[in-house]
């Protein structure tokens, strides 16, 4: 049966969980309102920057913090539940950071349940709607931690690593995977909650309780139309197989965010890779340019959902997120788009071969112990006399009678039905609580795949080996079949038969001891035929041994084949080992190569500071040097004006010398001499002050003189002074220049710092040849 594109296609859905305690607190601390990045309508999410809507991913349904597990699984998981049973795989699968909410969604709490419980819920209903039907479940749970398989269904002391294995019809499998057949929904959600106490949690700065593996639970369903064993019809019908596989993922982290260490450290990191290794296949299926090898093997979890991922089943995608984290819903919902462009292949499986299913092997066995039944109680009418001498006989075949109606029983139940499921009606039918033992099949996985070939005899010496303390959990649960969740085993269809046989026969006494030999002749034949029918069975025994041996061998081929794979894998590993082994040479010359690379920065940085220490000297010099220059001016100034104040003070001092000679001269005249000599005495006074003034006036001009030669000094001092400046400056720069051209290897960045260089230190370089000058001038001047 084949779908249309729309169920082909991988549905996935976004559900945002409420901001959690750890988020609002964090927000009291900051006593800030949470940053919202995102935005989320029934079909799209935005990216809020601002308040503005930056980039929109669409998906076929969000679901907004409100909206409850039960809106999400009516919605999205129940469509896929309802066609497991119709025959088609399926799985839902929850992605997401940690603490995002795949186990709330996944599992969910008493009171909240979660997608698992709802979906077995919906089995036991959905296969009421088929009363044509006849069905046969099974279920497992198994744990991916770190890369380990195990199975959640057995006690810890007795769990192992499991292998995946490809079967020849290329289906994978988790070989000694253990299988429950489960008859109500009671019993399933036993085997649920025992799987999720086995499960590996951990407290991490996110996540108080933290998923820190994969786990997948499985219900296998057969189905068949009904035929009925008690009227010996064994009609040879299809059988149908689907699988549901309910996945919670661990949720990737940072180390530093969940501030993960020691054990927690290994286990994210396993984490993480697994989840890698998921996006990368998803990426490649949803790549229609890209067809061709997918490898699934990179990761257990990959490979176990292989026919999940591209192939036979329907699969949804339900990625959880919160809107108080941006770059982790981010790429959460990249993730999801991309898991959007996926395609499957879903379609119904039907098996014909009885060893495939469990089912058309249970109806056998059934037909045929009615057959045997019919053929012991044949034995009737015995005499008192007789029963004394078949009295043992008899109880051999009560026994075997016994034995035979408890194995129909036990197998009729094991097969649901819609009207064993219906609700208890009043009237007074005979109840059976589940078969009072559970029926356990360790490695039942073999038979999904055709590669086992127990016999039942088998099945049942593994039924009286089963863990005792399953029962235990078990056995409470299935009296809960009438109070908890009004489902009831309806035997009306079985019934035994040959319980006739304690009916006697009455005789006459004339004729009893006639009548006593014909009986014994006829018991004697009887026997005979016994004899004859058990050596038949000896027979057919003996076929099945040497079927069993002819399987033996098989085995041993097949042994003998994974001896050769496990050789070719150690080769791998070796050549791996080589690889590593090369690697590791290469990270060591890488290291020293870091190494020496660390040293030349070392030297580098030691000449950049000792060049550094220099240009701090020559700037200090330079500073030195113009305040040495300003004390030199302000000095000559200082002298000049001395040297100025000076000749002033002495002219004056001069002038004044010449008055008092002058006032003493005409004192002397006015009391010494007569008319003509003092006329002679003031004519001489007059040149005499005439020369003095004319000394005083040469004196002047000289000194004049004198100062502008000084300040043609200062002037040309000035100009020494800026030509000093620009040679510093042009000193920087070629220090620049020169770094960067030992630092530097790009032509580019050279250059533009070459076109900033002054004209006069580009000459400077281009005169002193400098080679990086001369190499930039050729390549880039025109
Ligand atoms: N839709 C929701 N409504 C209310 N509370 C929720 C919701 N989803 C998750 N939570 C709460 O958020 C916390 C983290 O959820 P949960 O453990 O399911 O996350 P997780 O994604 O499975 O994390 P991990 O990957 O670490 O296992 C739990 O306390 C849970 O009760």
């Amino acid at each position: 049966m084949s779908v249309s594109a729309e169920e082909s296609a991988v549905k996935v859905c976004v559900r945002v969980r409420p901001l959690i305690e750890r988020e609002e607190r964090a927000t009291a601390e900051d006593s800030v309102p949470a940053p919202l990045y995102w935005k989320a309508d029934r079909k799209s999410i935005h990216q809020l920057d601002d308040g503005v809507t930056t980039k929109s991913f669409s998906y076929d349904r969000v679901f907004s913090s409100s909206e409850t597990t039960n809106h999400l699984y009516q919605d999205i998981a129940k469509p896929l539940v309802v066609s497991a049973v119709e025959g088609y795989n399926g799985t839902i699968f929850a992605y997401g950071q940690t603490s995002s909410g795949k186990t709330f969604t996944m599992m969910g709490s008493k009171l909240v349940p979660g997608v698992i419980p709802l979906s077995m819920e919906e089995v036991f209903q959905t296969i009421q709607n088929y009363p044509q039907k006849e069905f046969l479940l099974g279920v497992s749970y198994m744990e991916i931690y770190n890369e380990t398989v195990t199975d959640l269904l057995v006690d810890n002391w007795k769990r192992k690593p499991l292998e995946v294995r490809e079967a020849l019809n290329k289906n994978i499998y988790v070989a000694d995977l253990t299988e429950e057949l489960v008859t109500c929904l009671a019993q399933a959600l036993s085997w649920v909650f025992k799987g999720e106490k086995n499960r590996h949690y951990g407290k991490t700065k996110m996540n108080e309780r933290s998923s820190r593996s994969h786990t997948i639970f499985r219900m296998i369903l057969e189905s068949r139309e009904k035929s009925d064993p008690a009227s010996g019809d064994n009609s040879e019908g299809a059988i149908i197989v689907s699988h549901l596989n309910l996945v919670d993922l661990a949720g990737s982290a940072q180390a530093s965010q969940t501030g993960a260490e020691g054990a927690r450290f290994k286990e994210g990191c396993n984490i993480n890779r697994s989840l890698f290794t998921l996006a990368q296949v998803i990426k490649k299926l949803s790549d229609e340019s890209q067809r061709g090898f997918t490898n699934y093997r990179d990761s257990k979890l990959t490979r176990i959902l292989q026919n999940s991922l591209g192939g036979n089943a329907k699969t949804v995608i339900i990625c959880t997120i919160t809107m108080a984290a941006l770059e982790e819903t981010l790429s959460t919902l990249q993730f999801a788009s991309t898991a959007k462009k996926m395609k499957n292949d879903p379609h119904v499986t039907e098996v014909s071969d009885v060893s495939v299913s469990l089912l058309k092997r249970y109806r056998n066995e059934i037909v045929d112990l009615k057959r045997r039944l019919q053929e012991v109680s044949s034995v009737t009418h015995v005499t008192a006399t007789e029963k004394e001498s078949l009295s043992q006989l008899l109880q051999e075949k009560d026994q075997l009678q016994k034995e035979q109606q408890d194995r129909i029983k036990n197998l009729t139940k094991l097969l649901v039905t819609g009207s064993s499921l219906m609700p208890a009606k009043k009237i007074p039918t005979r109840r059976f609580t589940w078969g009072g033992k559970l029926v356990r099949l360790s490695g039942t996985t073999e038979r999904d795949v055709g590669q086992s070939d127990l016999s039942f005899a088998e099945h049942f010496s593994r039924k009286r080996k089963a863990d005792s303390s399953s029962m235990e959990l078990l056995e409470e649960d299935e009296e809960c079949h009438e109070e908890d969740y009004s489902f009831t085993t309806d035997t009306g269809s079985v019934r035994a038969r040959g319980d006739s046989s304690d009916c006697v026969s009455p005789s006459g006494s004339g004729q009893k001891e006639a009548d006593l030999e014909r009986r014994l002749e006829e018991e004697r034949e009887e026997a005979q035929a016994n004899v004859a029918s058990l050596e038949g069975w000896l027979e057919e025994e003996r076929g099945e041994r040497e079927e069993a041996q002819a399987n033996v061998a098989s085995l041993e081929g097949r042994l003998e084949e994974e001896r050769g794979e496990r050789e070719e894998a150690q080769a791998n590993v070796a050549s791996l080992e080589g690889r590593l082994e090369e690697e590791r040479g290469e990270r060591e010359e890488a290291q020293a190569n870091v190494a020496s690379l660390e040293e030349e920065r070392g030297e580098a940085q030691a000449r950049l500071s000792s060049l550094q220490k220099e240009w701090q000297l020559h700037l200090l010099l330079a500073r030195e040097k113009r305040e040495a220059w300003e004390e030199v001016e302000r000095l000559e100034q200082r002298a000049l004006e001395l040297e100025v104040q000076r000749s002033a003070q002495a002219q004056e001092q001069q002038v004044q010398m010449l008055e008092l000679r002058l006032a003493d001269l005409q004192e002397q005249s006015h009391t010494e001499a007569g008319p003509d000599e003092q006329f002679e005495e003031t004519i001489r006074v007059c040149e005499t002050l005439v020369s003095e003034k004319e000394r005083v006036f040469a004196e002047r001009d000289y000194l004049r003189q004198e100062m502008e030669l000084l300040l043609g000094q200062v002037s040309s001092l000035e100009k020494e002074k800026g030509s000093l400046a620009q040679e510093l400056r042009d000193f920087k720069e070629l220090e620049e220049f020169k770094a960067l051209e030992d630092d530097c290897s790009d032509d580019e960045k050279v250059w533009s710092c070459w076109t900033r260089l002054t004209l006069p230190t580009r000459l400077r370089l281009k005169h002193y040849e400098h080679v990086y000058a001369l190499n930039i001038m050729n390549t880039f001047t025109p």
